[in-house]
């Protein structure tokens, strides 16, 4: 094959990927010739309006998509966590990356941690699912919009009067060497990650075979099950990235325990469920209708109105 045109964004943390895409495949085929190219998408284009009035269907990712259909470029790399959980006709994921720190990650200003924060503190975060998850621990926390690539969300941190501190995923801050601004990792039982977070997607045209095939060696299976089964239970739930739904899978020799949670807007109730099984779609989808059991789709109805 010519050279591999792999799709971008144009962030800091999306060229980073791109570049762990490209280093890893001439790593594995010394002759290869890879070229990076970079694409403004609609959420790199309107910054400001807070994510949940805009809806989420392929945001971050539309013009990549539209790139790989014309052919414009040969593959996309996506954070998972932002791949719609409906890809469009023709095109399919063809590797997983094996994830990263999958847990979210507070940074205070000042490096104050969370527990520390006086009553009412204002925590920079669009997130549903992180403001939800907070707030069921901290009655008293208030939430501001916070939205922009990783440098301009630490930026408003340091330049904001009303702002105690910030959430980011760790993977993100840990790719762009962060570590030591980390103020303090998040457990998984307090605020359970996004579905997909620290999982880095490959996605190419579903009939491209020869490409997939150059792909495969970056598959880590263990990562693409617990991808799977958690997009599954997101799916299964009808939601998007702007609902507070997290999903969490542990895979262990292919058996995998996905651990799905959906919050209510109030901050008073969080459902918390498990499934076990080996086909990670069937699993979250096991997990999806435990939750739905217990009254999911009340605490969902309240946010869509
Ligand atoms: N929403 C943006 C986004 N998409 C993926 C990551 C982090 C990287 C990952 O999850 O692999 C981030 C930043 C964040 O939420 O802090």
């Amino acid at each position: 094959m010519k050279t591999i045109r792999i799709g971008t964004r144009e962030s800091k943390l999306a060229i980073w990927q791109a570049e762990w895409v490209k280093d890893s495949l001439t790593s594995i085929y010394p002759g290869i010739d890879c070229v990076l190219v970079p694409k403004k998408t609609k959420g790199d284009k309107i910054p400001d309006i807070p994510l949940p009035k805009i809806g989420d269907k392929g945001f971050f990712t539309e013009e990549l998509e539209q790139a790989l259909l014309t052919g414009e470029i040969d593959l996309a790399v996506h954070s998972l966590k932002d791949l719609p959980v409906e890809l469009p006709q023709g095109l399919s994921i063809a590797a997983y990356g094996e994830r990263h720190d999958p847990r979210d990650v507070f940074f205070g200003k000042e490096g104050l941690p969370l527990a520390e924060l006086p009553a009412g503190s204002m925590i920079g975060t669009s997130s549903l699912r992180r403001q939800c998850q907070l707030k069921y621990q901290r009655a008293d926390l208030n939430f501001c919009d916070l939205r922009g690539n990783l440098d301009t969300r630490w930026d408003k941190l340091q330049n904001s009067r009303d702002m105690a501190g910030i959430v980011l995923a760790a993977a993100g801050a840990l790719r762009l060497g962060w570590q030591d601004r980390i103020t303090e990792f998040l457990a998984e039982d307090v605020v359970l990650p996004a579905v997909g977070q620290g999982i880095i997607a490959i996605e190419t045209a579903s009939h491209r075979t020869e490409i997939r095939q150059i792909l495969q060696p970056l598959n880590h299976r263990p990562s693409e099950l617990a991808g799977r089964a958690e997009r599954s239970f997101l799916r299964s739930l009808g939601g998007g990235c702007q609902t507070p739904i997290a999903a969490l899978a542990k895979v262990q020799e292919d058996r995998i325990q996905v651990t799905g949670m959906v919050a209510g807007m109030d901050g008073k109730n969080i459902l918390k469920v498990t499934a076990e099984g080996f086909d990670p779609e069937q699993t979250g989808a096991d997990a999806a209708a435990q939750i739905k059991c217990l009254g999911a789709n009340n605490l969902l109805k309240e946010i869509q109105g």
